[in-house]
């Protein structure tokens, strides 16, 4: 578990996080997201002991990361893909890590070859994708065998089948009992990824719930359709209890109602249906909404003259 309780960090006069408090519960995927500059590596660095909190703390397994004694066997993390030593190799980098932490020398092939680096172990660091590096970054992770999981927006550059991968390895270790606290800007994707959800923006708490909760707070279905006759249609869904309006094209916008449900009505009145489209706000949309408001670094498209 990773507890977060009051936390603050100050960079003078920048208050990057600002009275943060939330657990992080084993056996689940908790998704951490926020726009740019919202806190979250900050956050997540002070878990993993290399930022000092202004005020407050961050406990892993419960205690500070600085008191643990075999720290990557309690809790690994993805924090820069690019934080290895490029001169070496792979195997070389990761039996380094296993040697100041206890592990043994076998638990490094093991670990390639679940981020499927084998075939590449002995190449340096420095001569790696994008990709290669984040995962690279995530064996390093999972070296300990840890118990509890920290990544910073681990599919960052990987490829389609990567993003897979990454998504498949941390439900499973979730599965296993883990606590897993995975960063992104990408709503869409934590939502078929997390099964808990925290926003933060500007360094403050928005979102605190089950992922389930969210989507159906958010996630509003309708359906857009155009008849030859849209007053009739308005006066049937109303009379139904279904909210509806009519567009300035003249297309009636049915909210929370399944097309069957609309097409069978308008049926009902004999009321000819020339086009229907299912429409669903996607929870990105929801994300946007609920951050626009507190979007530190936000960039102004210029009006074309
Ligand atoms: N070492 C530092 N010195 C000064 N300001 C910092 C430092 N580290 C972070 N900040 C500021 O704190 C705020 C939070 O940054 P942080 O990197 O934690 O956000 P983030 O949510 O991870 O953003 P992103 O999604 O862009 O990675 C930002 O305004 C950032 O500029």
């Amino acid at each position: 578990m990773i507890q977060i309780e009051k936390l603050s960090k100050r960079y003078g006069d920048k208050v990057a996080v600002n009275d943060l408090t939330f657990t992080v519960a084993p056996g689940k995927v908790t998704g951490f997201l926020g726009p740019n500059g919202a806190g979250k590596s900050t956050t997540m660095r002070m878990v993993l002991g290399l930022d000092r909190p202004s005020a407050g703390r961050a406990l892993v397994d419960g205690r500070p990361y600085a008191e643990l004694s075999q720290p990557l066997r309690t809790v690994g993390a993805l924090l820069d893909a690019k934080g290895t030593h490029g001169a070496r190799s792979a195997y070389q980098h990761l039996r380094a890590l296993a040697a100041s932490n206890g592990i043994p020398d076998s638990r490094v092939g093991e670990v390639l070859g679940k981020v499927g680096l084998s075939s590449v172990s002995h190449q340096r660091a420095r001569s790696f994708s994008l990709g290669m590096g984040q995962r690279l970054g995530i064996a390093a992770a999972l070296l300990g065998n840890p118990k509890i999981v920290v990544l910073d927006e681990p599919v960052n550059g990987l490829d389609p089948e990567g993003v897979v991968w990454v998504r498949e390895l941390m439900k499973q270790l979730a599965a296993d009992g883990c606590t897993v606290l995975v960063s992104s800007h990408l709503m869409n994707e934590m939502a078929v990824t997390a099964d808990h959800l925290v926003i933060i923006a500007k360094g403050r708490l928005l979102v605190d719930s089950a992922m389930k909760d969210f989507i159906a707070q958010h996630s509003c279905h309708g359906v857009l359709t155009r008849v030859a006759n849209p007053q009739g249609l308005q006066d049937a869904l109303a009379a139904e209890g279904i909210r509806n309006t009519r567009l300035p094209d003249g297309r009636i916008e049915a909210m929370e109602v399944s097309v069957e449900e609309v097409g069978r009505i308008a049926h009902s009145q004999q009321i000819a249906v020339y086009e229907m489209a299912p429409q669903t706000a996607s929870l990105e949309e929801a994300f946007m909404k609920l951050t626009s408001q507190q979007t530190e670094y936000r960039a102004v498209l210029e009006a074309k003259q």
